[in-house]
């Protein structure tokens, strides 16, 4: 579904990711992790094709059509979604009116049982984000995601500011968006998600993990192994390690 090829990346003239390389198929889910600063984010947004960040070398190929230079709208369009660490705020746009608008072939009825899902009854006559805390900007991100339900799925941080009771709602609100109800051969959804903590692991059957420090992947394989190792010896053992777990 997503081929990244030898990818590097500027950002405010400086290059921040120095040659990413990721394959990832129809139905997988894949976690990043690294230390802060590492390019994670830089990596999200350079996929879905923000103006800031710019491809010097290298290639994204999205479901076999080369997707590097195509602009943020089209790339949406194609199906690539993502939910920000920190969205901006819209004054003047209400949520409500951003659901109805998002995805032109979802039902009103559709739109307002994932309001309800999403416990945002209140917010749809609100401005997007503004005023809304931590946790209920994550919740109506994903709730937007929801609409406008994209087959790769791109989530920065998705449990930070979550508290718990949320955390399970988000958890099982990103299974479901991932298709993890279905079996592995059927799913046609993937996505990629930075995690520091790991508690949305607990929702998501993902498929492999990846360290990112100093713009560079330094270790690949099983994400709860790769976060014991972490929480255990921190991120330098990986530096040394640089292997696949
Ligand atoms: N516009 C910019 N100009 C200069 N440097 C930038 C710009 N945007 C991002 N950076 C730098 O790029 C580096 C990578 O940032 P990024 O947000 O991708 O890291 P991250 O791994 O997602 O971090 P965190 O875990 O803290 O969210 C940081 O050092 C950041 O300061």
């Amino acid at each position: 579904m997503l081929k990244i090829d030898n990818l590097h990346v500027e950002v405010g003239g400086k290059e921040i990711l120095h040659g990413i390389t990721m394959h990832i198929k129809p139905g997988e889910t894949h976690v990043l992790m690294g230390p802060n600063g590492s390019g994670k984010s830089t990596l999200l947004m350079t996929i879905m094709g923000f103006d800031a960040y710019h491809v010097t070398r290298g290639s994204i190929s999205f479901n076999g059509s080369d997707v590097t230079h195509m602009p943020v709208h089209e790339r949406a369009r194609l199906g690539m979604g993502i939910m920000f660490q920190r969205p901006p705020s819209i004054p003047g746009l209400k949520l409500g009116k951003m659901l109805d608008v998002i995805n032109p072939e979802k039902k009103p009825e559709f739109v307002t049982a994932a309001v309800t899902r999403m416990n945002m009854e209140e917010f749809v006559e609100r401005d997007i984000n503004l005023g809304f805390s931590g946790g209920e900007i994550k919740r109506s991100e994903i709730l937007q995601m929801m609409v406008q339900d994209p087959s790769f799925i791109m989530l920065d941080e998705p449990e930070s500011g979550v508290d718990l009771e949320n955390i399970h709602l988000m958890g099982e609100s990103i299974a479901r968006l991932l298709q993890k109800n279905q079996r592995f051969i059927d799913r046609k959804n993937s996505g990629l998600v930075i995690t520091h903590t790991g508690y949305i692991l607990d929702y998501l059957d993902v498929d492999k993990g990846h360290v990112m420090i100093n713009g560079e992947f330094k270790c690949h394989g099983n994400p709860r192994e790769i976060l014991k190792l972490i929480k255990e010896k921190g991120y330098k053992e990986c530096l040394s390690c640089a292997k696949i777990l």
